[in-house]
């Protein structure tokens, strides 16, 4: 991630044409979307890839590789600089993945991909990235477990910035009075709300009906109701945030959540004496912004417990189908009490009335008129007491269940259809209020916003580096003090005892990292080892002499990352190339052993380059008796240039030696039989000067006691061989 001032000073003397990647096309495309070629080189080397996502045609991969080849150009120096063979850059793909799993953000996997080790005549930059890692580590350490795992989950829910977008709003409407006024309103606002012409005043009234608001541009005085309806004389004076709050909040409800983790996380960093980590906010400042996001809901709505009189409203717009049911059918019951509990006695001219055609329902009612008024009375007042209705909503709910008296009681539809009406109205208008002074509240803390976005993603980009160096209990390596880089004037952390110039290696109590991912840091066997110049390496079956290759590769790599490795102390001469060599599957083919033959005559190039050599039975690559040969001219090769730190792990050292003309180190890991659980008893730690045995009737020992059946039987002739053969 690079500072604006860094960036400043690289965009007067770098193009975008000059970038490797970049032909014209695209550079056209990205001059297009962010609007000059300066902004897209701001872009690049700021490295924000969701930003350059945006560029027609690009994808997560292709912006990687872009921001990879500006800082190749900025820096002078690329991955190969560094690993120079295939197997080097898996090991280092390796590493990555591992870190990468700390990672709480995309924004920061995409980072971390781009962490390359330096050689050693860019070590300064390495030391940049050390410097990062040991803030973020200490911040990390002076937080509990507990504090430490609220951070990661706040992370992870942090996204970069979105645009906010509203939907068309449909229960307001912009009416203006002359053309003029009307193309300006749409203009502004037709994308978003209704625009209408008018040229009668006395039309407006269709549009106060349908519209629960509207807008009024510059209308001449006529007769205006008393509510629903805003009024502004100049169009050009008229902000559309004022307007329209839903506009100005949109940003807001569409990244509230990473919002609101951020604040959070600024709250909790600036608590844990972190202040000044992010600078825009103050604990209290984040704490007040989170107050005011609260109030906010993802749909955009205004959420419940602000306002006591839209909490009614809503309350009742929620409850009052439910009320009004339940209320009915138990004015049904009390009904019926009553009207089984009556007897109707018909007068003479009640008989004769009824005879000429009279309805008895109308006598009926006339008779239970009274009781159910009263009941009807009773009914009213527990609805307004259940929905805490206002006395002008009561009114409209008075003739809720019909003026005729029926048995069940029924809902008038239309009485309920206006009290809706009149309840959402006056939520409606209420939320318009409450957003509006929303929105007000909020003016001006976008750019806070966005700021304090980018800077969480940032910290987590080290943090999570952090935490991969805390995971694995690692520690920040020692750089040997040799004639080189004391030139370069690094102030390298250094021991001043080793001082030889002699490319070495020192690794005490190291865990390889992949087994540890894998099996968890406490399954592994912490290994020592040290190694100057060259040594051959050699032990039992399974013995751990690939692991250990493996993990001085991975500290050499994290080590010139700028990061700590998995090991208690490692201390190393800083070297300019990588070669790592792996276990080769079968014999290669002649054009294949053609090729690897060439590659070690370039690493055998003896013009003062300090490389690391890292080679796992090579044997494999062609017939034995030849193989010993080829590995010995080799490490007399690497042993006579001197800087050449070279480690050959085979099971052939004897032959090896036999045909070597110089006496080459060589070192074992010995096996010292199986375990109870039939596993082999080994010490991890390479035992210098000394053939260690290969001892393949262990593992065959060991698949005999563990096989049945058939596969057993197979074992047992193969322990018979060894048993004969001793
Ligand atoms: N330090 C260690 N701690 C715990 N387990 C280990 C350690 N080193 C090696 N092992 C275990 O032993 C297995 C074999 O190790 P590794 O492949 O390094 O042996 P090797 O000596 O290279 O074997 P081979 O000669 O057969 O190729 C590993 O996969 C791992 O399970």
């Amino acid at each position: 991630m690079i500072s604006d001032g860094e960036s400043t000073a690289i965009k007067t003397n770098m193009r975008l044409r000059d970038i490797s990647g970049i032909g014209s096309i695209l550079e056209k495309r990205l001059v297009t979307c962010f609007g000059s070629e300066e902004k897209a080189l701001e872009t690049l080397l700021k490295g924000d890839v969701h930003e350059l996502c945006r560029v027609e045609g690009m994808t997560r991969k292709s912006a990687q590789s872009l921001i990879l080849n500006v800082s190749k150009e900025q820096n002078g120096v690329s991955l190969e600089d560094f690993l120079k063979t295939k197997e080097a850059e898996a090991l280092y793909a390796g590493i990555l993945k591992i870190i990468k799993k700390h990672c709480c953000t995309e924004f920061s996997a995409d980072f971390i991909e781009r962490l390359v080790p330096y050689p050693k005549r860019r070590l300064d930059l390495a030391l940049d990235v050390r410097e990062k890692i040991e803030t973020h580590l200490t911040i990390l350490q002076s937080f509990s477990p507990d504090e430490r795992e609220m951070i990661q989950s706040l992370l992870s829910q942090i996204t970069p910035t979105k645009d906010g977008t509203v939907q068309k709003i449909r229960d307001r409407a912009v009416l203006a009075f002359s053309e003029v006024v009307y193309i300006e309103a749409h203009e502004k606002f037709g994308s978003i709300l209704p625009v209408h012409l008018v040229t009668d005043p006395q039309e407006c009234a269709d549009f106060f009906f349908s519209y629960r608001s509207v807008i009024l541009f510059d209308f001449p005085e006529f007769d205006l109701p008393e509510s629903g309806y805003e009024y502004f004389r100049d169009i050009d004076a008229v902000e559309i945030e004022q307007l329209i709050p839903e506009m100005a909040l949109s940003y807001f409800v569409k990244n509230l959540k990473s919002f609101d983790a951020s604040l959070r996380l600024a709250e909790i960093l600036a608590a844990g004496s972190m202040s000044g980590l992010f600078s825009q906010f103050t604990a209290e400042e984040s704490l007040e912004l989170r107050t005011l996001l609260k109030r906010l809901n993802a749909d955009g709505s205004m959420n419940p417990g602000i306002d006591p009189e839209a909490d009614r409203l809503r309350n009742i717009s929620v409850m009052c189908d439910e009320i009004l049911l339940r209320k009915a059918a138990e004015l049904s019951d009390k009904l019926k009490n009553v009207l089984t509990g009556n007897t109707l006695t018909l007068d003479g001219d009640q008989l004769m009335h009824i005879l000429s055609g009279a309805d008895l329902k109308q006598i009926v009612t006339a008779n239970v008129s009274k009781p159910y008024r009263e009941l009807l009375k009773e009914t009213l007042t527990e609805i307004t007491e259940t929905l805490s209705l206002k006395r002008d909503e009561e009114m409209i709910l008075s003739d809720i269940y019909g003026d005729e008296i029926e048995c069940p009681v029924k809902l008038n539809l239309e009485s309920l259809t206006r009290f809706k009406k009149e309840i959402s109205g006056k939520s409606a208008e209420l939320e318009q209020k409450q957003k509006k002074q929303l929105s007000k509240e909020l003016a001006g803390r976008k750019e806070a916003m966005s700021l304090l976005i980018n800077d969480c993603l940032e910290f987590d980009c080290w943090y999570s580096a952090a935490s991969f160096a805390n995971a694995y209990q690692m520690t920040f390596p020692v750089f040997a003090k040799t004639s080189q880089n004391t030139e370069l004037n690094l102030n390298l952390p250094a021991n001043p005892e080793n001082q030889s110039g002699n490319v070495f290696f020192n690794l005490e109590g190291g865990r390889n990292l992949f087994l540890s991912s894998k099996y968890g840091f406490d399954a592994i066997t912490p290994v020592s080892y040290d190694v100057e110049n060259t040594v051959l390496l050699s032990g039992v079956n399974s013995g751990g002499k690939t692991t250990v290759l493996e993990l001085v590769g991975q500290c050499l790599i994290l080590a010139h990352m700028g990061f700590p490795v998995p090991a208690e102390l490692f201390e190393f001469s800083p070297i300019e190339e990588f070669y790592y060599f792996g276990k080769s599957k079968g014999t290669l083919d002649a054009g294949a052993f053609e090729t690897t033959l060439r590659n070690f005559s370039i690493v055998s190039e003896s013009n003062g380059t300090e490389r690391a050599v890292f080679a796992d039975e090579l044997e494999s690559i062609t017939e034995p008796g030849a193989s010993a040969k080829i590995i010995a001219g080799l490490l007399e090769t690497f042993c006579e240039n001197g800087k050449t730190l070279s480690l050959f792990v085979s099971h052939l050292a004897e032959s090896i030696m036999e045909n070597c003309d110089i006496p080459i180190r060589v070192d074992g890991i010995e096996a010292g039989g199986l375990d109870d659980d039939l596993n082999l008893i080994v010490n991890r730690n390479p035992i210098k000067n000394h053939i260690a045995k290969s001892t393949p009737e262990l593992i065959v020992e060991k698949l005999f006691l563990t096989s049945t059946g058939v596969e057993n039987a197979f074992y047992e002739k193969l322990k018979k061989k060894f048993e004969a053969k001793n």
